[in-house]
């Protein structure tokens, strides 16, 4: 068993011989770099330090070995233990004073490495408990905060709101219960705006409507299509373990545009291309988004399904993050969150919590009611057509 200091000294010398020579700053052009490091740090690093679970590789320091103090830090960011909420706020304290000092240039032959984090700005997603990796998404570097899957028609949105609004969020959220409300079980709880979800017909209600809160309200201007806005909101609260289980929303009666904000925790959204067996499925008479065993969900895997569920992959929707789905992760995929206490998250076995999320959709009206999307198999629009096609010819 290696001890924790040989085991710090080859994760050092590991990522030491993995360093590409233009990593490493000289010194003319550190500080043009630091200058627009800090200012992104501002805005979404420091952030990041305080908060990411693999801070370790956030961030790491190499440094001319005559400067101890600076030294001290690179060797408390590699350190593997690194994790808790005090060490993090004294490595923010400690980058804003090395901030201080580089841009005074009181060092010499100093070498940043700044490595990147996993979970929040690696261009390939967290390795998940699904065996299945997720595809690779397109990183725009001028926005790094924003994944793109462009053949999918998915978009992810890092840190889309602040902490102060998840906080405002999750307080909302309580604030309508009792005191003595049980958060523990093991089923979602929702609550409704703009008009209400109907779980009967998967659309919305024509009547019942709610105002969407004013932390609705705020972000609004931020969605990436603002072409046309939501106006049915549903915030979901999953205690730890629970899911919901893979669908595909109405096609006919909600925009093209879905969203689903994440906050509280991180959880892994399953994908899955649609397959003959979903648009069998979808002919079938009930469907049920609810937690009772679904045709979606049948207790007995058949060996279709099995081959199916080997299909599925994992993406990790971060907390503060906004996942938006159009084109084929809209029509043609499923989606949905697996009911489990634990997820594999790159090798590490990591708890579920309570997580948030509100869903967001935009209401089709009058005439506006259809869809003539690529993925007829599984399009409500279609199945009703075919059926009221069929009903003619038996007369
Ligand atoms: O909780 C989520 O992120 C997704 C919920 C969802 O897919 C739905 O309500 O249709
Ligand atoms: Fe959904």
């Amino acid at each position: 068993v290696p001890t924790k200091q040989t085991a710090v000294s080859a994760y050092y010398q590991k990522l030491a011989r993995n360093q590409e020579e233009n990593d490493l700053l000289s010194m003319q052009n550190l500080q043009p770099w630091w200058t627009g490091f800090m200012a992104r740090a501002q805005d979404r690093r420091l952030n990041e330090l305080r908060t990411c679970v693999k801070i370790r590789r956030c961030f790491q320091i190499l440094l001319d070995e005559k400067n101890g103090l600076l030294r001290r830090i690179s060797q408390r960011c590699l350190w593997p233990d690194f994790n808790t909420v005090t060490q993090r706020s004294e490595l923010v304290r400690e980058v804003l004073f090395l901030n201080d000092t580089i841009l005074s240039m009181r060092l010499i032959r100093v070498k940043l490495v700044l490595l990147r984090c996993e979970v929040c700005d690696n261009p390939s997603p967290a390795k998940m408990t699904s065996p299945n990796s997720a595809p690779t998404p397109f990183t725009n570097p001028s926005s790094p905060k924003i994944q793109k899957w462009e053949s999918l028609g998915l978009t992810l949105i890092h840190e889309f709101i602040s902490e102060e609004e998840e906080e405002v969020m999750i307080g909302a959220f309580h604030s309508v219960y009792g005191e003595n409300t049980s958060f523990s079980g093991r089923k979602r709880l929702s609550q409704h705006f703009g008009y209400h979800f109907d779980y009967t017909t998967f659309g919305a209600s024509e009547t019942n409507f709610t105002p969407a809160p004013e932390y609705i309200q705020e972000f609004l201007p931020r969605l990436p299509v603002q072409e046309y806005l939501p106006d049915q909101f549903t915030i979901q609260y999953y205690p730890p373990g629970a899911g919901i289980p893979p669908h595909v929303d109405t096609h006919s009666m909600f925009g093209e545009a879905l969203y689903s904000l994440s906050f509280g925790s991180a959880v892994p959204m399953a994908f899955r291309k649609c397959t003959t067996n979903d648009a069998r499925r979808m002919r079938l008479p009930k469907r049920s988004l609810t937690n009772n065993p679904t045709t979606s969900q049948t207790k007995d895997a058949t060996p279709a399904e099995t081959a199916e569920s080997e299909e599925t992959w994992e993406l990790l929707l971060p907390r503060r993050s906004l996942l938006l789905m159009t084109g084929p992760s809209r029509y043609g995929y499923t989606h949905g969150i697996k009911s489990r206490k634990t997820d594999i998250i790159d090798g590490e076995t990591v708890s579920r919590e309570g997580r948030y999320s509100i869903t967001m959709r935009t209401i089709r009206r009058g005439a506006e009611i259809g869809c003539n999307c690529d993925f007829p198999g599984v399009c409500d629009q279609r199945i009703r057509e075919e059926q009221a096609a069929a009903e003619r010819t038996d007369e």
